[in-house]
């Protein structure tokens, strides 16, 4: 089903969605209705997202949750764990486990901010997995999780239906919906945010007008699909930074129908409609920007999710990669393919960069050195996908991320050798 966040009605069966009415005093088929809320009852309505499951048994039934004790290097905010860098960091790309991995056991954090019981900041975290989740479900109870796959495809069977994903493609889980990952393949890496504060949407547009950058029709959500299964399913949540299980007396993927403006989505990347100069200067990253999720200051995003794609580069006299620069906004950055126009060597795809509040960052030296040498000829950009996580809040890295032989020591040294500027007239 087509748009960002429209009110979707889909029936796995013919009759199985109230028509008119949210909770009939019998639902068909004796479905239990349920209410999902995303935001407050009371959030404004252009904010307000919730929708309403029927499912063959009530999501409450079962019992308690008890703390899942294997060892995890899965973290959440406050991310205190490791003191605070101003340094730069970056790291290369985590090796695919060679032990039996599923996504959720594959999930390893490297930084993060603020704090799920405050509805403030993320966490940024990457999976490497082999295995497929085998009845195992997983739902998030301090965040929506946004998954960008680097490396192999996924399924993603979930409470509201069925998402595959490839690299290149991106899905949206919202804060507590029931899912599993399966991987289409061997196996599969990627990124993930964890957004503990209000939802992801699209940008405003602004000047730019009605249409640009990810349009809303492009935005896809899976209709109702369930599966009628009596077996016991083990049922991780992750609450309060905790991972707790339950086993559920039958599958979690029980909803028959369902109605509303919060589920699950996929976007292609490649469906950008991508906006740059076509005069001279280097605009801001921020006409990349894909998703947003705001806070409470206009423009100052918990977290914004930019891509850098394939594009033309025609701007004259212009130093026309990424500029120097120190930002109060802090810089989470991956690399799905390709390389990136920044930098020459070293940030490879599924690796990482972090550059946070006033870290001074821009072109390494061999990316520099090419860009003032080059003949402006319109040129395009190709074969690439990179991204970033920018966020309001100064991201600390775990002590896994600080630790871990993949942080390359020497990633400052790509910022120097740069000869001192001469003026008119110096020694
Ligand atoms: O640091 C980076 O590479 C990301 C980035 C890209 C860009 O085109 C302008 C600013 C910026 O922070
Ligand atoms: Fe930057």
């Amino acid at each position: 089903m087509l748009g960002f966040g429209n009110h979707f009605s889909t029936e796995a069966v013919a009759g199985a969605l109230p028509v008119g009415r949210n909770s009939p005093q019998h639902a068909p088929f004796g479905l239990y209705a349920e209410q999902l809320s995303g935001t407050a009852f009371t959030a404004p309505r252009a904010e307000n997202r919730r929708s309403w499951l029927y499912r063959l048994r009530p999501a409450a039934n079962h019992p308690a949750f008890t703390p899942l004790h294997t060892p995890s290097l899965l973290r959440t905010g406050p991310f205190d764990e490791a003191p605070a860098t101003p340094n730069r960091l970056r790291w290369d790309p985590m090796p695919i486990p060679s032990a039996p991995t599923d996504f959720l056991d594959g999930l390893v954090s490297l930084c993060g901010n603020g704090d799920p019981a405050t509805g403030v900041g993320l966490g940024i975290h990457l999976y490497a997995a082999n295995r497929s989740m085998h009845r195992r479900a997983f739902f998030n109870a301090d965040g929506e999780l946004l998954i960008v796959p680097q490396q192999g495809g996924l399924r993603v069977v979930t409470e509201m239906g069925r998402i595959t994903a490839a690299p290149e493609q991106i899905v949206v889980i919202p804060r507590g919906v029931r899912f599993l990952v399966e991987l289409t393949g061997a196996d599969a890496r990627g990124y993930v945010c964890e957004n503990y504060g209000a939802p992801f949407r699209l940008p405003d547009l602004g000047p730019i007008g009605a249409n640009g950058l990810a349009n809303p029709r492009d935005f896809e959500t899976p209709v109702a699909w369930f599966e009628d299964d009596d077996a016991p399913f083990e049922l991780v949540q992750k609450f309060g930074g905790a991972l707790w299980a339950t086993e559920l007396p039958h599958g979690p993927f029980d909803v028959v129908a369902w109605h509303g403006n919060l589920a699950p989505y996929r976007y292609d990347l490649r469906r950008f409609n991508t906006i740059n100069t076509v005069s001279f200067d280097h605009p801001d990253p921020s006409i990349f920007t894909v998703l947003t999720a705001p806070t409470d200051t206009p423009g100052t995003a918990n977290c914004d999710f930019v891509i850098f794609p394939p594009r033309w580069m025609v701007a004259e006299g212009t130093f026309r990669p990424p500029w120097f620069h120190r930002n109060v906004m802090s810089e989470f950055m991956g690399l799905i393919h390709g390389a990136y126009d920044a930098k020459a060597g070293g940030f490879a795809p599924g690796g990482a960069s972090l550059h946070n509040c006033m870290a001074g960052h821009g072109p390494d030296k061999a990316s520099y050195d090419a860009a003032v040498r080059a003949e402006l000829a319109p040129h395009k950009i190709q074969n690439t996908m990179a991204f970033m996580f920018e966020s309001r809040f100064a991201f600390r890295p775990t002590r896994f991320a600080q630790e871990t032989p993949l942080c390359q020591l020497d990633y400052d040294d790509c910022w120097t050798g740069f000869a001192k500027a001469r003026l008119p007239g110096a020694a």
